[in-house]
């Protein structure tokens, strides 16, 4: 492709949703400001941008990256990837390049692939950690890749899949990482492309990489030469969500909203812990423990008992092994909160595993009460019982496979006091945790969803005591799944109300308020970077979130947690 001319680049979804970027050629010489690409990128190097990758200018940067380069390109003795007698197919690009394809352009999952690669590998932590960056962060930017390699490729859909997305990953790789130096990452992108392929592969992926090097100084000043058709098109392929989203958000939110929500789906999946309630006597001890052993953690403003995690990992630590903790969003936390379980009751928790709602509810109904959870998916319910066994919750569950949406067939009529119904959706709430699922839902979706989804409220309705109670919650932000399936329901049954939620129903005892200060204030003591003082302890910021109609909504940006929506119904006695 000749480097003057200015290109104008388009995204759409193929049929299956796939993620396809197309690239239009104006009969253009220069660009908007008049200069020829190549020479004007030399000119413009934005540094602020905040997809700029400015410290690759840096000499002394470089020589700093040596040693974690040498560990990543396979100099250091302890990197498998780097071994020169270790396969290439082994490595982590290599494996990195066929989750990619697989997820973009077959429709698979990338959670169930990575963790496959994970365990067949013996590759060292470096490697582990390289290998799940390449595969999440290239599939999280992709459509913004793809855009950028569509200018420089005619005809990019006909290049083979597995190459597209070893191209993918090595400009991931340079326009957002850090870690390896180009030489070093086009040289592994070309023996991954001969190999694979053929010689004339490997040139190809030589040619292409080392061209959008010379011309793309970074990923913001590409974006500013394009002509977009659209703000909402511009707005797809800065924060690569398809465009059907950006136009489905923006119709709902104003396109400002949008590109906050669309900005925030782009960063680094929050996490959070959840103390238990029975540790609750001790959760300054365990926090403070866990801070000793560097993790930093942060009151969360809209969930009790829920921190929120900026630095450390918390799987290995002595309180998440004796189940003292668990890692769980505070948006997901809130749904169990808002059943309102009282001790000694008997609750359904329709739509269980993973379990992470089950060990809460498990928590709250004491050793007099009992949890039923059930999941369609046979293969998901060791999840489940796994969770509820670390977390010392066994006893008070009964894990079941069954077909929420046919309880009736399973359960006694009317016997349950209250009930959860944590329903499969859309996950827009969670793309940013799942960055697949952007590219593999589509609006079209959304009907067959809400189909299945009231399947299950009026299954559930029937198993529901007189009185009871029953919780609906979703990881989505779509009307079609929250409001709409809601009030769908309460057409369909008038002896079913909803029951307003508000910030009271997410406060917790005055002592647990206090610990919570009390960890806030040793925190703003010792101010520890990356502290935001501006945040309060539990459910302060929550009322922001409340609908009129007294539901939860908590859009992806608010409180640095997943997107969610909570309706509390309840059933006339
Ligand atoms: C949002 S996830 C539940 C998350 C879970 N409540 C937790 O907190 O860990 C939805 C679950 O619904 C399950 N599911 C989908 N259709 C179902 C059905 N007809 N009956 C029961 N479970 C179903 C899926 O397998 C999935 O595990």
């Amino acid at each position: 492709m000749s480097a003057t001319n200015s290109k104008q680049t388009k995204t759409s979804q193929t049929k299956k949703g796939q993620i396809k970027a197309q690239s239009k050629t104006k009969s253009q010489t220069t660009t908007k400001q008049g200069q020829p690409v190549g020479q004007r990128k030399k000119a413009k190097q934005s540094k602020s941008a905040p997809l700029n990758k400015a410290s690759k200018q840096s000499q002394s940067a470089r020589q700093n990256k040596s040693t974690k380069r040498d560990q990543l390109t396979g100099q250091s003795k302890t990197s498998n990837h780097g071994q020169n007698n270790a396969p290439l197919k082994a490595s982590p690009r290599w494996q990195a390049m066929d989750v990619v394809e697989k997820v973009l352009y077959d429709q698979a999952f990338s959670h169930d692939l990575v963790s496959q690669s994970l365990d067949q590998s013996n590759w060292e932590p470096a490697d582990r950690h390289l290998f799940t960056e390449l595969v999440y962060g290239t599939i999280q930017h992709a459509l913004t890749l793809e855009s950028l390699l569509a200018v420089y490729v005619k005809k990019v859909n006909r290049v083979k899949k597995w190459l597209r997305a070893l191209l993918l990953i090595s400009l991931y790789q340079h326009y957002y990482l850090d870690s390896i130096p180009d030489y070093a990452l086009v040289d592994e992108a070309v023996r991954v492309a001969k190999k694979r392929g053929n010689p004339a592969l490997g040139r190809f992926a030589n040619g292409v990489l080392r061209n959008i090097f010379r011309q793309e100084s970074s990923i913001s000043a590409f974006l500013d030469q394009q002509q977009f058709v659209s703000a909402q098109e511009k707005l797809a392929l800065t924060y690569s969500l398809p465009q059907v989203w950006v136009d489905y958000l923006s119709q709902r939110f104003g396109l400002d909203r949008t590109e906050q929500i669309a900005a925030s789906l782009l960063e680094k999946a929050p996490i959070t812990i959840r103390i238990s309630p029975l540790a609750a006597e001790r959760q300054l001890d365990i926090v403070n423990n866990l801070e000793n052993h560097g993790l930093q953690l942060t009151p969360s403003p809209i969930t009790p008992y829920a921190y929120q995690l900026s630095k450390g990992s918390p799987a290995r630590s002595q309180a998440f092994l004796q189940g003292d903790i668990t890692i769980q969003d505070a948006s997901a936390q809130l749904a169990a909160w808002a059943l309102g379980v009282q001790a000694g009751d008997k609750v359904l928790d329709a739509c269980a595993a993973p379990g992470g709602k089950t060990v809460q509810l498990a928590e709250m109904v004491g050793p007099q009460g009992q949890v039923v959870a059930g999941d369609l998916q046979a293969n998901k319910l060791p999840k489940i019982q796994a969770n509820l066994d670390r977390m010392g919750v066994a006893s008070q569950v009964t894990v079941n496979q069954h077909d929420a949406s046919a309880l009736e067939a399973k359960y006694d009529l009317e016997s349950f006091d209250r009930i959860l119904v944590d329903a499969p959706c859309s996950g827009l709430g969670l793309f940013r945790r799942k960055p697949d699922t952007k590219y593999h839902k589509s609006l079209q979706d959304l009907a067959a969803l809400q189909n299945i989804q009231l399947e299950i409220l009026n299954s559930a309705y029937k198993v529901l005591k007189k009185g009871g109670e029953l919780v609906y919650s979703t990881c989505t932000i779509t009307n079609e799944e929250n409001t709409q399936v809601v009030m769908q329901f309460l057409a369909d049954h008038p002896d079913m109300s909803i029951r307003p939620l508000s910030v009271a129903d997410f406060s917790v005892s005055e002592q647990d308020d206090q610990n919570a200060e009390q960890v806030l204030s040793n925190q703003k003591d010792s101010s520890k970077p990356g502290m935001d003082n501006n945040q309060h302890k539990t459910t302060n910021g929550l009322e922001t979130a409340i609908t009129d109609q007294g539901s939860i909504e908590i859009l992806p940006d608010a409180f640095a947690s997943d997107g969610f929506f909570i309706a509390r119904l309840h059933k006339e006695s």
